[in-house]
């Protein structure tokens, strides 16, 4: 039994705007639902139900032909994102499909959640979230995903990525780090402005935000092993959908 899942976006091609694989041309699956409900989500639609009649039920076969559809032969990765594509357990009924056409598979998450499929990622983000997003982390959970995935020798396929709004958020971030500094570790820009809806202005605050948080990475001795990135996409298409 193909098992469906709940898809809110298929889109691209695009290039992944974020993190271990930034610059990436991948095309992107979202996923409906989420555990959390983050202050500053930028994909809220997925959990808050403003876009519960556009939520689709779709089998793996349904996703790999709306891929083909979207993206034609223009693509050999796919990102999964939500949401929380870590609440949906039969996932490697999506992975290993891909696989088997060439295709690799990055997918986001905040680390809530461990799933089996975790080992088969390519390129898997994990994005705990710090005192500003007002959720709180659960440690042993978090533990016990980056031991299973080191223990799995799935070391080089795995980043953690904390998003940076404030000071509080830095010290987070450095806890994260030396808890688990062997995982490459990227602090991402915050975007503080989900309504902005001129690319070029909402570019020049995130900039500045950029130039902050690159000066606080840089001041700290605790974040030396780290890369400091923006939202890629959102400085070129700002807070536009599906891009
Ligand atoms: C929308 S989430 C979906 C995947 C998963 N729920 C998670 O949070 O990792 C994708 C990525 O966007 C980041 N993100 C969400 N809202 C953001 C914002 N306002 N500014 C910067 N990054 C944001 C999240 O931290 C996560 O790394
Ligand atoms: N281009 C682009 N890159 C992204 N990286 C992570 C995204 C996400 O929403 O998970 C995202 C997104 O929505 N678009
Ligand atoms: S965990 Fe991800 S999708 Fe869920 S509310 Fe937070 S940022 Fe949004
Ligand atoms: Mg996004």
């Amino acid at each position: 039994m193909m098992h469906k899942f709940p898809v809110l976006e298929i889109f691209g091609p695009t290039i992944q705007g974020e993190g271990m694989v930034v610059g990436r041309k991948t095309m992107f699956v979202r996923t409906a639902g989420c555990d959390y409900s983050c202050a500053w989500c930028d994909s809220a639609f997925t959990w808050d139900g403003s876009a519960k009649e556009d939520i689709e039920r779709l089998t793996a076969d349904d996703i790999i032909d709306r891929l083909i559809e979207e993206g034609g032969d223009r693509f050999d990765h796919v990102t999964i994102s939500g949401g929380n594509p870590a609440l949906l357990k039969s996932l490697h009924e999506l992975i290993q499909p891909l696989h088997e056409r060439g295709i690799e598979v990055a997918l986001e998450t905040q680390g809530s959640r461990w799933q089996d499929w975790f080992v088969d990622i390519d390129d898997l983000t994990i994005s705990p979230k710090p005192p500003s997003s007002l959720m709180t982390t659960n440690w042993d959970v978090l533990d016990d995903i980056i031991q299973r995935l080191q223990e799995q020798g799935r070391s080089s396929h795995v980043s953690l990525k904390v998003v940076i709004f404030n000071d509080e958020d830095l010290t987070y971030a450095e806890t994260v780090h030396q808890r688990y500094p062997d995982v490459p570790f990227f602090l991402q820009v915050g975007n503080d402005d989900l309504v902005e809806e001129k690319p070029g202005s909402l570019a020049s605050h995130l900039l500045d935000q950029y130039e902050w948080l690159i000066d606080k990475v840089t001041a700290s001795k605790n974040l030396n092993h780290v890369r400091v990135l923006p939202q890629v996409h959102a400085l070129v298409w700002g807070n536009k959908r599906g891009v």
